[in-house]
């Protein structure tokens, strides 16, 4: 499949700070693709290489088969932004906000109003944005980002400031337009938001691409531990796996390095009937991101 937005070798600087350090990697249509960093990492000049809002100093960027800082880039159209503080103007109404915004776009204010309603703003549509809380305003962020059906979307931070229930929509809408094969990338702090919904993930680090995967892979290459905790009945003589030490411990943890130990150490305790529970915990993106930017600064 080919890829939606491509990335090789960028090179971008500001004065002496380097901000981005040949970073290259691709995204693929139908993905939803998780970008994190810490604070500086590079995340936001990124997504504004990717809008063609600047150019890259070295390396090529292509959104949709084209270069976005280019005058005549007609994918323009299908890229969707929601920049990480949305500020509009606080004297129209929502309905308003997104017309102008449908005018930009070249799509029918019309096919703006299902949008508003999808992003639960139908009722307050007609108030001015002045009055609308901050979830109101990201809701209103995100109408605005989806107007015309977006084939790319990029969203920075896009749920910090929101309740519980308001991420699950925002979530809901994304997952609808990636499986309706649009690109999209988030780029967020809130890591174990993204963990069980990313299909990629790009982990940033001081300008450089630390290590990008799925979560799968990313466990693969790193190695890290699995936890499996096995709660048996008393009696018998101890099991294979039994960590030993305390031979009253009717629980144990045990560190498998890799999914065929995980699985050879799951069949075990299967099997035995006085097995009651058994959990497995895998690295978390947590864990991954924490293991993967110490990787690099070791190595630096
Ligand atoms: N216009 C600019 N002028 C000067 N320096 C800039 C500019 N834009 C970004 N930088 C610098 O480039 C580096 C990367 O910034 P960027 O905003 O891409 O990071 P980020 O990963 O998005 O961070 P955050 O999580 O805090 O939003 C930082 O050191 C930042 O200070």
């Amino acid at each position: 499949m080919t890829a939606s937005v491509k990335v090789a070798g960028v090179e971008k600087s500001f004065r002496s700070v380097r901000a981005l350090r040949g970073v290259s990697f691709e995204l693929r249509p139908g993905r939803l693709n998780a970008l994190v960093g810490h604070n500086g990492a590079g995340k936001t000049t990124l997504i504004k290489l990717m809008l063609g809002l600047i150019r890259a100093d070295r390396g090529a960027v292509a959104v949709l088969g084209e270069d976005p800082a280019a005058g005549e880039f007609s994918g323009r159209r299908q890229l969707g932004y929601l920049p990480e503080n949305v500020a509009f103007n606080a004297a129209l109404t929502g309905r308003e906000t997104l017309a102008f915004y449908a005018r930009l776009k070249q799509v029918k204010p019309a096919s703006a109003w299902p949008v508003l309603d999808r992003v639960g703003l139908s009722a307050a549509a007609d108030r001015r944005v002045g009055t609308y809380s901050k979830g109101m305003r990201q809701r209103l962020g995100l109408a605005q980002a989806l107007l015309g059906r977006p084939k790319v979307l990029l969203l920075d931070e896009p749920t910090t400031g929101l309740d519980p229930a308001l991420r699950q929509t925002f979530y809901e809408i994304l997952d609808e337009l990636r499986d309706d094969g649009a690109t999209v990338l988030i780029s967020s702090h809130a890591l174990n938001e993204l963990e069980d919904r990313a299909e990629h993930v790009l982990i940033m680090n001081r300008g450089l691409l630390a290590a990008q995967g799925t979560m799968e892979e990313l466990r693969e290459i790193s190695q890290l531990p699995i936890r499996v905790a096995i709660l048996r009945e008393p009696g018998g003589a101890p099991p294979a796996w039994a960590t030993g030490g305390d031979a009253a411990a009717l629980r144990d943890v045990v560190l498998v390095e890799s999914n065929a130990s995980k699985m050879h150490l799951l069949r075990l305790a299967a099997a035995d009937p006085r097995v009651r529970d058994i959990e497995v915990t895998a690295p978390t993106l947590d864990d991954l991101y924490a293991h993967f930017l110490q990787r690099q600064e070791d190595a630096a």
